[in-house]
């Protein structure tokens, strides 16, 4: 099949609903749960607001239209490499200057919900990673790597989605490990979560802190949080469009995460 005949069948796919977008972001405003950090060791993101300009009123007699206050690293969101130390230093590292070429790709979805219903600090292995494509297939160089974990369930509800305690939050996340081997071994795109960050809630203890950050964005690599509704897509074979704004030297930004599957 040429380019064209597979661009044509998309879009026919598309027009009679046989190739399905599936949503993948959560809702983005007020209620929308944004990372708490040790107030010792870090200023947090402020809530999102969304102010009304207008609406079809005097100060605006035909239009509608808010203006927002809004963390780059709000809701559904991809971060950058120059989200983090290790990445800094990237020319093409920021939302705005990342190739677009990389906004689209093939995502692999690791069934984890089990595991994290079972214990909310589930930390996904290697041996994991080994044992799922053992079943589905290997992870190919430039493809997402998604970690399901049904916590999408919880977004509606802050305190749920954080599940923090005295000790810390407890949400499931990877291995340093496991970035590691997706970096190296596969070189991967990227990883995706449906928690509140691509690391584990207890990450800030880790060996290496935050791991997933560091290693990702070290790498020049790409992270997606607050992801939604991966219980719909396959564990291979969805196609997902993930493009942050263009802020300029933008660390991160919130998107519209959509996932194309076949119907
Ligand atoms: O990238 C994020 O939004 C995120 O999860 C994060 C940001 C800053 C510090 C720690 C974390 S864990
Ligand atoms: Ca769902
Ligand atoms: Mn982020």
């Amino acid at each position: 099949m040429t380019q064209k005949e597979t661009l044509a069948a998309i879009a026919a796919g598309l027009l009679d609903g046989t190739l399905k977008v599936i949503d993948c972001t959560a809702p983005l405003g007020p209620d929308t749960p944004l990372l708490k950090l040790p107030p010792e060791l870090a200023d947090d993101t402020p809530k999102i607001e969304i102010h009304k300009i207008s609406e079809y009123g005097d100060r605006g007699p035909f239009w509608a239209w808010n203006w927002l206050k809004l963390g780059e690293h709000s809701g559904t969101h991809y971060d950058a490499p120059h989200h983090w130390i290790t990445g800094k230093d990237y020319p093409d590292g920021s939302v705005d200057t990342v190739d677009p070429q990389k906004f689209v790709a093939p995502a692999n979805v690791i069934d984890c919900s089990k595991e994290a219903a079972e214990d909310p600090d589930f930390l996904l292995t290697v041996e994991h990673v080994k044992a799922w494509e053992a079943e589905h297939g290997e992870i190919k160089e430039g493809e997402w790597v998604l970690m399901r974990t049904d916590w999408d369930r919880f977004n509606g509800n802050e305190a749920a989605y954080l599940n923090a305690d005295e000790h810390g939050p407890h949400t499931p996340g990877p291995t340093a490990e496991v970035i590691q081997y997706l970096m190296e071994d596969r070189k991967a795109l990227g990883w995706g979560t449906q928690c509140i960050g691509t690391d584990a809630g207890a990450a800030g203890g880790f060996e290496i802190p935050f791991p997933a950050h560091n290693l990702l964005h070290k790498h020049n690599r790409y992270g997606l949080a607050s992801l939604t509704n991966l219980d719909k897509l396959p564990p291979k074979g969805a196609i997902l469009i993930a493009a942050p704004l263009k802020i300029v030297k933008g660390t991160g930004s919130p998107i519209r995460a959509l996932a194309l599957v076949a119907g």
